[in-house]
């Protein structure tokens, strides 16, 4: 699965990020608004924090505040022991190539008018990382990279569909060998098998290249999937963080108890034990079985009961079976 800062080599976190606030400022009739106070947290090499909470909570603002992309009102953000706050200009730009951003929606992430090599060059291009000649060269590499053939790239983003559009842009991310990438809702524009290929490509991509990972999503049950470690937000703060299985299964803050109640996790004996539903069936169809296919890869284990029917669909445990 994903590799621990220990497999690596080097335990001290790759991003460091303390007291990280942010104030809106009032504009018009909108009173000055604080969506980010003292967020705290580290991320090692080569590791995946899982960040939710429910909407408007703060996630996109502490992503793009930790990528300098939003301006801060206090904190500190450090990537490979260097602080990003104090920066120049010039120095941050060169830092760039060190922490990209996939964003949601793949529809909207590509201009249309540029042809996927154009859109791959760009990076390049900015950070001065291959010479010119090389250009057509990398570009082929990324697409292979992200399982593309590479003869698609003169042409445009329409000519592609949800799933591959988001193979693009991750592509487009590691172009400059990136070791830190912000996932915004990667996948959550994506129907729910792409959404498990996009997974596992992120997770084969983190393997490959030793990424570090902020995995930002409102799905519990992906964020199950991605991650050993989960931060969890609510109205700006970070009210509990740990290990996915500690966090998941013995939540210690009320918002994150009622943030679990209200959106069953992947396992399906837990999710049972919350509704206070009596144990299923036999399974009807084997995990792994062809006919079966589930978001999240492995299915557990499947049944035709209506039980199981009525809770998967409805609860971010989305698995499609045959019935025997
Ligand atoms: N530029 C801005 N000016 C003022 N308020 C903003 C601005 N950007 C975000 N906010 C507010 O900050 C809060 C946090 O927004 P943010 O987008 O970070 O939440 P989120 O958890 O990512 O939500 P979602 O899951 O819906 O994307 C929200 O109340 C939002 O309205």
């Amino acid at each position: 699965m994903i590799m621990g800062a220990s497999q690596t080599g080097d335990d001290s976190p790759l991003v460091e990020v303390r007291d990280l606030t942010v104030t809106f400022p009032a504009r018009s009739r909108h009173p000055a608004f604080t969506a980010l106070n003292g967020v705290t947290f580290d991320i090692a090499r080569g590791e995946t924090l899982g960040l939710v909470g429910q909407s408007g909570s703060g996630k996109t603002t502490t992503g793009r505040a930790v990528l300098q992309l939003q301006k801060i009102s206090r904190g500190s953000v450090k990537l490979h022991g260097r602080e990003l706050t104090a920066m120049r200009a010039d120095e941050l730009r060169r830092m760039r190539r060190h922490m990209q951003f996939v964003l949601q929606n793949p529809y909207s992430s590509l201009h249309p008018r540029m042809t996927i090599a154009q859109t791959l060059t760009e990076p390049l291009i900015v950070h001065q990382a291959v010479t010119p000649a090389r250009y057509r060269e990398r570009v082929a590499e990324l697409l292979e990279l992200v399982s593309m053939d590479p003869a698609i790239m003169d042409r445009y983003p329409h000519e592609f569909s949800g799933g591959q559009r988001q193979r693009i842009v991750i592509a487009r991310a590691l172009a400059v060998n990136p070791d830190f990438v912000v996932c915004d809702e990667p996948v959550s524009a994506l129907d729910v098998r792409t959404q498990a290929q996009i997974v596992s490509l992120l997770h084969s991509l983190q393997e490959k290249l030793k990424l570090s990972y902020l995995f930002i999503a409102h799905d519990l049950a992906i964020v199950h999937e991605v991650c050993r470690k989960v931060a969890v937000m609510y109205r700006g703060e970070i009210v509990e963080k740990g290990s996915v299985s500690q966090v998941y299964d013995n939540p210690t803050h009320p918002y994150t108890q009622m943030l679990f109640d209200s959106a069953p996790v992947l396992d399906p004996s837990l999710q049972r034990q919350r509704l206070r539903m009596p144990p299923p069936e036999p399974a009807t169809l084997a995990a792994g079985h062809p006919d079966s296919a589930c978001a999240f890869g492995e299915i557990h284990a499947v049944s035709s009961t209506p039980a199981w029917h009525e809770v998967a669909p409805g609860h971010g445990v989305s698995c499609r079976y045959r019935p025997a």
